[in-house]
């Protein structure tokens, strides 16, 4: 990459930088191990350096790298960082002391904008503001010749001393005693307190240093979700949600309705001791293609034996292997982790995120327990839906969906984790080897999940004045409260929309089943694998549930 043109003053990293000189503003340096002036071999993909301090900015003409003097010049802006703390030996240059007293850059004001600059090349003093007719022009009217400028040892030797007290750059591990373990100082990453690393917070349940030579490992088990804090989440949650619902209509029992028009078909019943929410959702014909089914619980159904007050707290007590996994350039220095932490059961679940998998036989009673209330709400929700369509014309829904209560039984459960601040951004469940049918229980925290139509739905609406309007605003908003589970039915609804999930608290789990088709797996290992680890085990008969 070769510069053409001269740095841009309005980008925000030259203003922050600016502001940061002007406020005397500590700055924590870190370098990567691609930079050609390390003195010593890079240890890590990224090292902190440590807090640094500007003491000057200035913007420098240069013929551009791999360019010739007749290509031109071009103006790059430079910032001078100098260590804050200078009797601090600096790792990276070991034996190196500086004295701060040393020397002292010559000024000289212009006589052109009236403003000083450093003297900080070799060849003498010219101004250095970038705004001044005579910026990189000597005194004398001649031009500064680009080629070969050198810095002068004064400027390179200079230290400005940092006044301000210095804090320490490493933060305080995440103190055992005084959190509940997923709040933001819990999901933050850590300094390795063996050997100085930066972690990331990988897994729900333990602190594990990713220096491969280090061996740093630390329990961090989860204390029990205070009861109060539970509670008032979830009262910020209704009231979060009645008002948006009363803005919107119609003004429905459990979630808001954020385009009438779209979602014309919608029903409230009883199933089981759940009051379902059924909303049916349309392509761009009107067509029903499909819906989801929002399963509101009761005091009464979370706090039965075996219930979600039970299997949150399980969840909270267990260690069930949740992680976070990478989830943008795998395996790259600038790898990122998915948001929330994830456990695969059953067979194997691929989507965009390779997640740890274990088979059904290996799975806790607690993940059983919420398969079978799921394969339960599965039935309920398909059932009625088949009711619902079965007393339309046939033209009103697409024909597949009839097929939907003849759907496999769920092989795979996904369990999820959200600490503070975690969330899953809109995605589809339309893998190709997926069954039309997705169900999930959320546990703790409340959240809200989202709908919109996709980009390719082509969803057009007649607004006012019989003008259309594309669709791809969420259409509807759903609050998922403890012991609540939704339903999502319809291949063709994963094709059309797609769903977001945003926890409103610190600590929730959601378990969300599918079924995942053998026969569709291209590689003969997976559906063998498949077969195995989907297969429920006997033991789990004891969780069957009645909806109750
Ligand atoms: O957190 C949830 O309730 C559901 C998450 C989800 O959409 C998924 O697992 O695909
Ligand atoms: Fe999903």
């Amino acid at each position: 990459m070769t510069r053409i043109g001269d740095a841009n003053d309005k980008a925000t990293s030259i203003q922050s930088l600016e502001n940061a000189f002007k406020a005397k503003s500590l700055v924590a340096v870190i370098a990567g191990d691609g930079h050609p002036l390390y003195p010593i071999e890079a240890p890590h993909p990224y090292a902190i350096l440590d807090f640094f301090h500007i003491t000057y900015i200035w913007k420098e003409k240069q013929i551009p790298k791999g360019g010739s003097q007749d290509a031109g010049e071009v103006s790059v802006w430079r910032v001078r960082f100098e260590k804050a703390n200078l009797n601090k030996p600096s790792w990276w240059k070991p034996g190196y002391i500086p004295n701060p007293a040393a020397v002292k850059t010559r000024e000289q004001t212009c006589m052109k904008c009236n403003k000083s600059s450093k003297e900080i090349f070799t060849v003498g003093w010219f101004c250095l503001k970038n705004f001044c007719d005579d910026y990189f022009i000597f005194p004398g009217q001649q031009k500064v010749d680009v080629k070969g400028l050198e810095y002068s040892s004064e400027f390179l030797q200079e230290r400005t001393p940092f006044t301000e007290p210095i804090p320490s750059l490493t933060p305080q591990m995440p103190d055992g005693k005084e959190l509940h373990g997923t709040e933001m100082a819990s999901r933050r990453g850590f300094v390795c307190p063996l050997c100085g690393s930066c972690n990331r917070r990988i897994h729900w349940n333990f602190l594990v240093c990713e220096n491969k030579k280090c061996t740093f490992v630390r329990q961090a088990p989860m204390k029990a979700y205070p009861k109060d804090a539970l509670r008032s989440e979830n009262e910020d949650c209704i009231k979060k949600c009645h008002a948006r619902r009363l803005r919107h209509r119609p003004n429905h029992l459990h979630a808001t309705i954020l385009n009438s028009n779209h979602l014309r078909n919608s029903e409230v019943l009883s199933l089981g001791g759940f009051t379902v929410s059924m909303f049916y959702l349309p392509d761009k014909s009107g067509k029903i293609i499909g819906g989801f089914a929002l399963l509101a619980s009761t005091p009464g159904i979370n706090s039965r034996p075996g219930g979600p007050d039970e299997l949150f707290r399980e969840l909270e007590a267990q260690d069930i292997g949740l992680r976070r996994n990478p989830a943008a350039v795998a395996g790259h220095k600038l790898e990122g982790l998915t948001r929330h932490f994830q456990q695969n059961f059953g067979a194997r679940y691929k989507f965009g995120v390779a997640v740890q998998s274990k088979g059904f036989d290996e799975a806790p009673a607690t993940i059983l327990c919420a398969l079978y209330r799921l394969i339960w709400a599965k039935q309920a929700v398909t059932s009625a839906a088949r009711r619902y369509i079965g007393a339309l014309n046939q033209d009103a829904f697409d024909g597949d969906l009839k097929k939907i209560t003849e759907s496999k039984n769920f092989n795979e459960l996904l369990a999820l984790g959200y600490m503070e601040n975690d969330s899953i951004n809109y995605h589809d469940d339309g893998e190709s080897e997926l069954g039309p049918v997705v169900a999930a229980l959320s546990l703790g925290s409340p959240s809200l999940m989202r709908f919109r139509p996709k980009r390719k739905s082509e969803f057009v609406l007649p607004t006012q004045g019989l003008k259309h309007k594309p669709v791809y605003k969420d259409v509807l908003e759903v609050p998922m409260m403890h012991g609540d589970m939704m339903v999502m039915f319809g291949t063709q609804v994963q094709r059309l929309y797609e769903h977001a999930v945003e926890p409103l608290g610190k600590r929730r789990f959601a378990l969300t089943a599918r079924y995942i088709d053998p026969a569709k797996m291209v590689v003969k290992a997976d559906k063998k694998d498949a077969d195995i680890k989907g297969a429920i085990p006997e033991r789990a008969r004891q969780f069957e549930y009645d909806g109750f």
